[in-house]
């Protein structure tokens, strides 16, 4: 299914939680929606699935207005982290639930042989008898997928599901979901505030800052480049480096790190740098090296002290480092943005 958004807008008051959001996702796409605590991210997912209304905008999704179309007509398969189970019934029954309530209800066999196909799908057939609270977490997100695709949606929307997943799990589940993804041949949302996340599972990120969609680009596009001031302090583990620009080069004062040639106009401006792209090279400068953390391949990890900063760099080719060293620093590479919005690559 197509998803478009447009323009879309929602107030709780007077707080715009959507302010003019737009997106537009393809058929088959996974696309993920990125961005801090309160950018609206799980407004977007409620109003997809018709559990929030619009105060203006418009929704299609595989080209039909969604405007007066109630949740349980859209064909979307939701999870939400906090959308528990159903404690009280079996995994069997939490999973035959969607199909139960249909206005077209398949019979009883029918809906026993769905249901054992979406656990043998979902990798946990020999659960079917157990109730939630005797299942891991794991198999319980694995229960609550299932359940979100026994209707077969083609849009399924998925708000932090691996929230309450440890590490290890987390990313085991993450790829199996993406796999299912592809075999299913569905169209998938995903919300999270983690980029590692977002990046590895989704085709797209959307990333969102105060109710809107800033950029929407591929993750190697969205480091690459950075649309906005914002996007580049966002993604990327990018430290932010104030500075001003003066004849075509940026200046880092009062941080002891060399000036890079930027084709900008003369002003105050923001740097962003990722780690990798600040070298650090053995010299009398005024930065010290506070720590070394070796690498099993490639330069030695530093953390330096700059003037009133703590920075990460990476030591310069060759060359080594102890603790309290002092050292000059450059920049290999940094998205520079000027006050008044210009933006330029640096290095
Ligand atoms: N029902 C509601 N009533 C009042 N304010 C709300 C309601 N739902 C959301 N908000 C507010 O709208 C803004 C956007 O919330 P939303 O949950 O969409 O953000 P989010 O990006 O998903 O954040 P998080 O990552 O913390 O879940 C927040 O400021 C939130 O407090």
């Amino acid at each position: 299914m197509t998803v478009e958004v447009r323009d879309v807008a929602r107030r709780f008051g007077g707080l715009a939680a959507l302010d003019g959001v737009s997106l537009s996702v393809a058929e088959g796409e996974f696309v993920a929606l990125l961005g801090p605590s309160g950018s609206g991210k799980t407004t977007l997912l409620r109003v997809l699935a018709g559990l929030e209304g619009t105060d203006a905008g418009s929704v299609r999704i595989a080209g039909r207005e969604m405007a007066g179309v109630p949740a349980r007509e859209r064909g979307i398969g939701v999870v939400f982290q906090h959308y528990a189970l159903f404690r009280h019934m079996t995994v069997f029954d939490n999973v035959a639930f969607g199909l139960r309530v249909r206005r077209q209800r398949p019979s009883a066999a029918e809906i026993a042989t769905r249901v054992r196909r979406l656990l043998e799908l979902v990798q946990v057939p020999e659960l079917e008898r157990r109730y939630p609270e005797q299942i891991s977490g794991g198999q319980r997100q694995r229960v609550a997928l299932a359940r979100a695709l026994a209707i077969e949606p083609r849009l399924l929307l998925l708000d932090e599901p691996f929230g309450a997943l440890d590490a290890l799990v987390r990313k085991e589940v993450r790829r199996w979901l993406r796999g299912l993804h592809d075999s299913l041949g569905i169209t998938s949302i995903l919300v999270t505030h983690d980029q590692e996340e977002a990046m590895e599972m989704a085709d797209r990120v959307a990333v969102m800052e105060r109710g809107r969609v800033v950029q929407l680009d591929t993750a190697a596009a969205l480091l690459r480049e950075p649309a906005t001031a914002f996007v580049a302090g966002f993604v990327g583990d990018a430290a932010r480096l104030p500075c001003a620009v003066r004849d075509g080069a940026a200046h880092f004062a009062p941080l002891p790190i060399a000036p890079v040639p930027v084709a900008l106009p003369d002003g105050p401006a923001t740097a962003f740098t990722r780690p990798g792209e600040m070298l650090a090279h053995r010299g009398d400068g005024e930065a010290r090296v506070r720590l070394v953390r070796d690498e099993v391949e490639g330069p030695a990890r530093l953390v330096v002290q700059a003037g009133p900063a703590v920075l990460d760099a990476v030591a310069a080719p060759g060359e080594a480092f102890g603790r309290g060293d002092p050292c000059l620093l450059s920049l290999r590479g940094a998205h520079v943005f000027s006050a008044g919005g210009a933006r330029a690559r640096a290095g």
